[in-house]
């Protein structure tokens, strides 16, 4: 599975805690991330993670972009409540295309530990399968 990883400044130890504590099922995926939250999270914890623009530098659009092309299976993006920010459209953006794509997307750490367990218990499985469905469907009305 593809989980963006997304976490504003005062949000980011607590997004790589929650990466250290649920380090075996994340390693189990490719982890994508925006600039300063991927830097953290491959530095913290070694995984792997295919870490795209800074935020307010486009890696919410980004990451949006693989949400529009069904990339994306999960999303966890702990946002600031507290504060305004300039690149706010590209939030809004993001986090209305994981609805326009049925993509679960958790924006707390409450239920970014329940979407941890989740993805544990596969229950998201369903997403590759109709992911190997559809290629094979491709590749056969192609040859
Ligand atoms: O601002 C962000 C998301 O809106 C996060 O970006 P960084 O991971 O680069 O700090």
């Amino acid at each position: 599975m593809n989980i963006a990883l997304i976490a504003h400044d005062v949000k980011k130890e607590e997004l790589v805690n929650l990466v250290i504590a649920y380090r075996d099922v994340f390693s189990q995926h490719t982890l994508f991330a925006t600039g300063a939250t991927g830097y953290k999270i491959a530095e913290e914890t070694q995984l792997g993670v295919v870490r795209l623009r800074s935020g307010p530098l486009g890696g919410d659009q980004q990451i949006g972009a693989l949400v529009a092309q069904n990339e994306i299976d999960a999303v966890i993006f702990l946002r600031d409540p507290l504060v305004a920010l300039a690149h706010e459209p590209d939030v809004s953006a993001l986090l209305r295309l994981c609805d326009v794509q049925c993509v679960p997307v958790a924006t707390n750490l409450a239920t970014a530990e329940l979407l941890v367990k989740s993805l544990e218990r596969h229950d998201l499985a369903w997403r590759n399968i109709v992911h190997r469905y559809r290629l094979e469907r491709r590749s056969g009305t192609e040859g």
